[in-house]
């Protein structure tokens, strides 16, 4: 094995020390995913770009996040009085764009809006139930589906004089590096910032809605496009209007739901990043952890005791007070945003209700609304039982039974209340991979083979493989903790000392401990492990800007799944290689996933077959619903449990392999190299680096 062939996949050599170290990827300047041609503004003076060529344009010293001031060259000022949190916005308030451009905007970014009106859905319910006849007029909840053309977020610079947002939160961004909008984060902005302004007064009466009321929201966005900002910028902005003009109290405002303890630590530190001097307090629920919440449960007793996903194997954090005596001692924790899992929040709740939090922001929402977690999402969307409560919902996927159950929930819960407008937006082609990836499917004629072309990508040493080239860091996604752990038990050796060893690959799954994930998640993000062999814990939200390939060692076991998993690279509109091994077991299995890369593929403008060959996509075979939700539930059964396992050798053996093979190569370069020459040596290996960009 030459280690100048594992380095030269991507790391860098760090001047201070023998090790390699990668950089973080810095932020990219372009980040959107669709520049369709044909968008100019009418009016010669206020040729904006729409976000893009703005910021492109622009002499970076004259940079909005400069200042500030709002450059009012681009913008028409017009004078109106902003009622705003800060003394320092501005006294007028640039014009919008009329109707054409604004659909324009719309329609280069694909951008869709979409009122899903569950009254109009209510209404066709009961007009139903009343005449049970076949021929009775019903109203089918596609019908009553209307397309909207909301004012899209012309660009970062607009967002504190059109949209009020608090000069504290801009300088964050700014600080963050934020130049451009994303899509999503161009649609949903305006809508979720000032539903009033973004929603004409026209098209509002047309519709027969009241957006000053504000909106219930939904977007579907591809992998990496910026979902986070787009629902975090908002609320933090919700809280500083509310503390510049009601009170200055802290109050539980807004939680925030998501799968797993990764993502919400996550968007906690992206929400710290956000907060920064502004007051607003953003924390991550823990074990134990008391929130000001109303009512009491009947008992207090086995808090924790119904843990049966994920978290409930693992330790508390860091404390030595068992779950009970912490939630007996423990003050509430006092905090404007809250991050939490479903079962963290659901353990605590039982019974009570966070009467003040009046936005509830389901991150992966559709995840979060099918079986797994679904009673702890509802329970925790009962328990927030302020009329004004707004829902928001996000994630890169969504089936319409999602789409179905949300209306519905909403339905229920404003019988007694106004009926508030369901608004979804969709980037792109709905249930798709971002357009930044490349696909590959690899066959491999049984798992052995399977094992032969991971090591093919770890270490390039052959040309024949059929395995893409790709950069490490990688992740690599097997079906179960048993085979994640397996994997890393085959291949830990296969790093060389000089490259780092086994520190370079680690496997993370739900049977470790807290701690033992974070330092895993921290090792991977800084650079020092190079291929992460994970389950499908890590498929969705987790940002790694670094990592530039993604290998499902084990098939996903369905379409969204394969959607979240490759999302993991290709983010911010950087290039990303997902690879997926199949072999004759999963032939069965496939069509859904060809069927999403050759979308995926039409939809990122690829003519030709790519991932998927023509003649594979046409034989494949398909399989019924049963089949599907099976598979989704349990996997490929001929991999579940022990029953296959990826090796049979220790890792004793393995050791013992390893250190043989590399003393016989280090043996055979010596002989090749001759004497000894410290200073040809490193001359040589810095020329076959081809290293990351800085
Ligand atoms: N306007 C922007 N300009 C540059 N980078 C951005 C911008 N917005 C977000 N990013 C970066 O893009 C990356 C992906 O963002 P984020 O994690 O919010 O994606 P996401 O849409 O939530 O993805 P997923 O569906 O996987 O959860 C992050 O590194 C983030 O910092």
């Amino acid at each position: 094995m030459d280690v100048l062939k594992i380095l030269s996949r991507g790391a860098k050599k760090t001047s201070s020390s023998q090790a390699f170290e990668f950089k973080p990827a810095p932020r990219v300047q372009d980040p959107q995913l669709y520049h369709d041609k044909g968008v100019k503004r009418k009016r010669d003076d206020q040729d904006v770009q729409f976000g893009r060529a703005h910021a492109e344009d622009e002499d970076p010293s004259l940079d909005f996040f400069a200042s500030r001031e709002p450059k009012q060259s681009k913008l028409t000022a017009q004078p109106a009085v902003i009622e705003g949190p800060s003394k320092d916005i501005p006294k007028t308030e640039p014009s919008f764009l009329d109707d054409d451009e604004v659909r324009q905007v719309l329609r280069s970014h694909r951008l869709k809006f979409t009122l899903l009106s569950h009254h109009e859905d209510r209404k066709a319910k009961i007009t139903k139930s009343k005449k049970k006849k076949k021929d009775a007029p019903t109203v089918k909840p596609k019908d009553a589906k209307k397309i909207l053309f909301p004012q899209p977020l012309v660009s970062f610079t607009q967002l504190r004089a059109a949209w009020k947002l608090s000069p504290r939160l801009e300088d964050n961004l700014a600080d963050q590096g934020y130049r451009i909008p994303t899509e999503v984060q161009l649609g949903s902005l305006p809508v979720l910032i000032r539903p009033e302004k973004a929603i004409s007064t026209t098209a509002a009466a047309e519709l027969g809605i009241e957006p000053e009321d504000g909106i219930h929201f939904l977007a579907v966005a591809p992998t990496g496009s910026g979902k986070t900002l787009a629902f975090l910028i908002p609320v933090i902005n919700d809280v500083l209007r509310r503390r510049a003009e009601i009170t200055k109290d802290r109050v539980l405002e807004t939680i925030i739901v998501v799968p797993t303890r990764e993502l919400a630590e996550q968007i906690t530190n992206e929400g710290r990043k956000l907060t920064k001097n502004t007051g607003v307090k953003i924390v991550m629920m823990k074990r134990g952890m008391r929130l000001p919440a109303e009512g009491r449960m009947e008992s207090e007793d086995n808090e924790e005791s119904n843990s049966e996903s994920e978290d409930s194997n693992d330790s508390s954090d860091g404390s030595d007070l068992d779950a009970n005596e912490q939630v007996k001692e423990a003050t509430p924790t006092r905090a404007d945003i809250l991050v939490t899992t479903p079962l963290l929040l659901g353990n605590f709740l039982k019974s009570r209700t966070l009467p003040t939090v009046r936005s509830l922001i389901l991150d992966e929402g559709d995840v979060l609304l099918e079986q797994r977690f679904l009673e702890q999402t509802l329970q925790i969307w009962s328990a927030c039982v302020n009329p004004s409560l707004r829902l928001r919902c996000f994630s890169a996927t969504m089936g319409a039974h999602i789409e179905e159950l949300i209306s519905n929930q909403l339905s229920k819960r404003d019988r007694d209340n106004r009926v508030i407008p369901l608004v979804r937006l969709v980037v792109g082609l709905k249930d798709t991979a971002v357009p930044s990836i490349g696909h590959k499917l690899v066959y491999c004629a049984t798992e052995q083979g399977k094992l032969f072309a991971l090591r093919q990508i770890l270490h390039p040493q052959s040309s024949s493989a059929s395995v893409p080239d790709m950069s490490l860091p990688i992740l690599v996604f097997t079906q179960t903790i048993e085979r994640a752990t397996a994997l890393h038990n085959e291949l830990k050796f296969d790093f060389p000392v000089e490259a780092g060893g086994p520190s370079r690959i680690a496997a993370l799954h739900s049977s470790l401990s807290d701690s033992a994930r974070s330092d895993i998640v921290r090792r991977f993000r800084s650079g020092e492990i190079w291929a992460l062999v994970t389950t499908d814990l890590l498929m969705r939200g987790l940002d790694f800007r670094g990592v530039s390939g993604v290998v499902n060692y084990d098939v996903p076991t369905s379409a969204a799944a394969y959607v979240h998993r490759v999302g993991r690279t290709g983010r911010a509109g950087r290039p990303g290689i997902a690879c997926t091994f199949y072999t004759n077991d999963d032939v069965p299995y496939l069509k859904s996933i060809a069927n999403v890369i050759s979308q995926s593929e039409k939809q990122a403008g690829k003519t030709d077959d790519g991932g998927v060959p023509k003649w594979l996509l046409e034989s494949l075979p398909k399989i019924s619903k049963e089949e599907k939700k099976k598979l989704k539930q349990r996997g490929i059964e001929s991999r579940r449990g022990n029953a296959n396992k990826i090796t049979t050798k220790s890792a004793w053996e393995r050791r013992k392999e390893n250190n043989r093979r590399e003393a016989i190569a280090r043996s055979k370069k010596r002989k090749l190299e001759g004497p000894n020459d410290d200073t040809q040596d490193q001359e040589s290996a810095d020329e076959e680096w081809g290293g990351l960009d800085d």
